[in-house]
């Protein structure tokens, strides 16, 4: 049986007396449902989950998780306030293993498959999850696809095992290699299908999460005994509900020594400057995390903050004021901030990667551009020098740190505990430091920007004291 009686979308919390106070505290908890095979296969068998006989896990009281087990999303409350606060009340349910899997493993066939950009831990996933399934249950069908959704109907996939896969956690990139675009539904369904997966773990970003939703729906209108399961992969932590990405502090420590670079650089010079470009299509959270955890930035610019050059309050008005003082500064930006300042024609304006996404001009070499125009319009003769460096895939392309490598394990191991279980459509991830089983639908849709208007960007500007860029 399923245990989805208790997966209805809503459930009361009892208490008697309610206090104003806590008036938020015993309203509904609106439960996040995580689909199951058995909601279109409603006859599946169950089994006896063979941790029971593993001799390193023996399941103690409180090993196996319950469906009434459940993260909070929300866990910041102003208790003076009788109002809703926003997203009150989210809970989804807690990963880990459960005491009844779908799933024989002697019949399980799994595929694993990592699509879009790198990140550091890509292949921790990958090893953690043959590992995992070959150890905790025994499966010992594995196979890796080649090169992100593209593969599934063009390349034969590979056999998988822990021998083989043993250091991959030492090394950058994907060995099972990725892609762009590529995505077509009823291509990837059926090869899904000939191949006889019944298990898909698929590692990818918000493009991915999206294709995966399709997968999953298409697997369910097809009524297939085939589990689906997504696992967060962005060095940009740009996918939102989880606390962060994988890989995204290695990123940000490799950071490290492009911002050091920058400022030995500027400050080796009269009026030096060091310009570092970092990743962030669409939001500055690498940009944000390097400036705070380097303590040498004087300005930190990324997508969701608009800034300017000329005039009060500008760019060029802060580094002034900066080079007279300090004698030289260091400037990062995320390479998606400041693109509507860079001219382009309408055709560039237009131009998409194989996936969809905007393909950006290099903020970095225009940032450089005006800065040397600006200083040779402005201060004739004066030395000047700006030092621009671009790490770009250098903060990517590296193994995971220990932090993420350990992270990578505990996301792979949920997935794996929650598709044995019979979930499908869903996503593992943390929930304040809790994993959690996420539908694919609601992750797919959440985006992470970085908030401007909270307490991390006013930390930014008080350590770099950069200006507002509000135009008075
Ligand atoms: N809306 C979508 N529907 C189906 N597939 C998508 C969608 N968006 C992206 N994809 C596919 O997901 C894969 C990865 O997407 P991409 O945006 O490149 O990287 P990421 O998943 O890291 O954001 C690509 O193969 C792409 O074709
Ligand atoms: O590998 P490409 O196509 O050059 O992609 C570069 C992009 O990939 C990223 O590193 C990560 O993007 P995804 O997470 O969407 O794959 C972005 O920061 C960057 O804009
Ligand atoms: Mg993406």
């Amino acid at each position: 049986m399923a245990d989805t009686d208790i997966t209805k979308t809503t459930f009361e919390t009892t208490k008697p007396e309610k206090t104003h106070l806590q008036n938020h505290f015993f309203s509904p908890i609106n439960l996040q449902t995580v689909p199951h095979v058995t909601d279109y296969l409603p006859n599946l068998q169950s089994f006896t989950n063979p941790l029971d006989h593993n001799p390193f896990y023996y399941p103690s009281d409180g090993f196996y998780v319950s469906t009434s087990d459940v993260i909070l999303r929300q866990i910041v409350y102003d208790l003076a306030s009788s109002f809703p606060v926003s997203d009150p009340h989210f809970a989804y349910h807690r990963a880990g293993p459960r005491k009844e899997i779908f799933f024989d493993p002697s019949h399980v066939r799994a595929a694993i498959v990592t699509c879009g950009g790198l990140c550091p831990g890509l292949n921790t996933v990958i090893r953690e999850l043959v590992i995992g399934l070959w150890e905790l249950y025994g499966v010992r069908e594995i196979s890796g696809v080649t090169a992100g959704y593209w593969g599934f109907y063009t390349m034969e996939p590979k056999p998988l095992d822990p021998k083989l896969v043993h250091d991959w956690h030492k090394r950058g990139g994907t060995l099972l290699e990725t892609s762009r675009g590529g995505f077509d539904l009823q291509k990837i369904v059926d090869a899904i299908e000939d191949h006889g997966f019944n298990q898909v773990y698929i590692i990818g970003g918000d493009g991915t999460m999206r294709g995966a939703v399709k997968i999953f729906d298409e697997i369910c209108k097809r009524k297939l005994n085939i589990s689906v399961t997504g696992i967060p992969k962005t060095v940009d932590n740009d996918i939102g509900i989880i606390d962060r990405s994988f890989g995204f502090q290695t990123a940000v420590e490799v950071a490290q020594q492009a911002i050091n670079a920058g400022h030995v650089e500027a400050e080796s010079a009269v009026n030096g400057i060091g310009l570092v470009k970092l990743m962030g299509r669409s939001t500055g959270h690498i940009a944000l995390h390097a400036t705070l955890s380097s303590r040498d930035v004087d300005c930190c610019l990324i997508p969701e903050n608009d800034f300017y050059l000329e005039g009060k309050g500008g760019l060029f008005q802060f580094l002034e004021h900066r080079l007279k003082q300090n004698g030289h500064a260091v400037v990062v930006v995320a390479e998606g901030a400041g693109q509507d300042l860079i001219t382009r024609t309408d055709a560039q304006k237009e131009e998409k990667d194989e996936s969809g996404n905007p393909v950006f001009l290099d903020v970095g070499v225009w940032l450089k551009s005006e800065l040397k125009q600006w200083w040779e319009r402005d201060h004739k003769g004066e030395l000047f020098t700006v030092k621009y460096i671009d790490p770009t895939y250098m903060i990517r392309a590296v193994p995971a740190n220990a932090t993420d490598n350990s992270y990578c394990t505990l996301l792979a191991h949920s997935a794996i505990h929650g598709v044995m279980a019979g979930y499908t459509g869903f996503f593992s991830g943390p929930i304040n430091g809790n994993y959690a089983y996420i539908p694919l639908a609601e992750v797919a849709q959440a985006k992470n920007v970085v908030n401007t208007k909270d307490h991390k960007w006013s930390w930014v500007r008080s350590v770099t004291n950069q200006p507002d860029f509000v135009k008075s």
